[in-house]
């Protein structure tokens, strides 16, 4: 059963009491040890079960450490990708293949792509189709905004206002580039990816202002333009990885604001802002629950092309349940087959 998580104004507490009964139990003081467990649950009962959320686990580690409590504000990565990948950026400026717009073929890319994948289970590669193209993607954004539709609701019902439509036209070049980079990534020191047989047609949805999409996971498998994006809001914000477990809704609330379209949060790693021509590669199950924040900006559009890279494992219920998915399967290798309602999991 659902249960509101512990308000961050009480877990520094309740964490530090739960230490102190381990203090206690460690010098044989077993009863009044277990006085101090009891204390830290009934402030947050979170610590009374055996899987603790990432906040409890990321506070536990920090008060052993000694250093000094506070939440940090996720890494806001506005129009400079520099601060999260500098390496990345100086390979883009410098790569000789940047005349054909894909700088990022290059092996020392390919690389520090998978690097970000294995360590923050994201990454961020702007210029990835070239200005031009950007532009061209826009205006084939703005075509398609004939065809979109409501999004099911995939979790909640309240869990998202966007508008969506499946394979549009003018997204074939993007799509085979994702595939480039997705087959590289593979076959690179990327894990994560090994495993991928394919991918979903690309999704293109749309958010106006006040749309928003709230926190959530894709898969429940187990085990460059001028955005301000702290006054515009309709960041992409990824999270920590929460445990296979929990209920998405059970993961942190709120904190306190910082800038108005953003608000701080214990297990928030990163806001990436919708510029143009922005590859975000995420791993969209437990390891990176996600959310667009809701967008500020009156009279804006902002769009977004999803495709999903999918392994062979089941598909995801919720998927295949789902009126407006379209789960068709397009092999990352060989030639293209229809399996409408079908997908093979993420
Ligand atoms: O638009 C985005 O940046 C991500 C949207 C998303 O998470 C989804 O459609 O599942
Ligand atoms: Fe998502």
């Amino acid at each position: 059963m659902w249960r509101p998580p512990t308000p961050p104004s009480l877990r520094e507490q309740a964490v530090r009491a739960y230490i102190t009964g381990e203090v206690l139990c460690d010098a044989g003081k077993v009863a009044q040890g277990i006085a101090s467990f009891k204390a830290a649950s009934s402030l947050a009962w979170e610590l009374d079960g055996e899987v603790w959320p990432a906040w409890a686990r990321e506070l536990h580690a920090l008060l052993l450490s000694g250093d000094p409590v506070e939440t940090a504000a996720p890494m806001l990565v506005g129009d400079d990708v520099r601060a999260l990948h500098p390496q990345l950026a100086a390979l883009r400026g410098a790569c000789p293949t940047l005349a054909t717009r894909e700088w990022w073929r290059s092996p020392d890319a390919v690389a520090a792509v998978a690097t970000s994948l294995r360590r923050r289970h994201f990454a961020v590669v702007d210029g990835f189709a070239g200005a031009s193209a950007a532009v061209r993607l826009r205006g084939a954004c703005k075509a398609a905004s004939l065809h979109l539709r409501p999004a099911a609701d995939r979790s909640r019902t309240d869990a998202r206002s966007d508008q969506v439509c499946w394979d549009p036209d003018g997204f074939g070049e993007l799509s085979a580039r994702t595939d480039a980079i997705v087959r590289l990534l593979r076959a690179a020191d990327c894990p994560a990816l090994a495993a991928v047989v394919g991918r979903q047609k690309p999704m293109l949805s749309r958010y106006a202002a006040g749309d928003f999409f709230r926190r959530h996971v894709d898969n429940d498998c187990a085990p460059a333009g001028a955005w301000d994006a702290s006054a515009d809001g309709g960041c992409l914000r990824l999270y920590g990885p929460q445990c296979a477990t929990a209920d998405s809704s059970e993961e942190d609330e709120e904190e306190e604001a910082v800038g108005v379209g953003r608000r701080r949060c214990a297990d928030a790693q990163a806001d990436i802002a919708p510029v143009a021509d922005r590859l975000v590669l995420f791993l969209a199950d437990q390891r990176c629950p996600h959310e667009v924040l809701p967008i500020l900006r009156p009279a804006t559009q902002r769009f977004a092309l999803t495709i999903w890279y999918t392994d062979a494992s089941p598909v995801p219920e919720f998927w295949a349940t789902s009126g407006t998915h379209d789960g068709t399967l397009v092999p990352l290798d060989g030639e293209a087959c229809d399996m409408p309602g079908s997908i093979s999991g993420m």
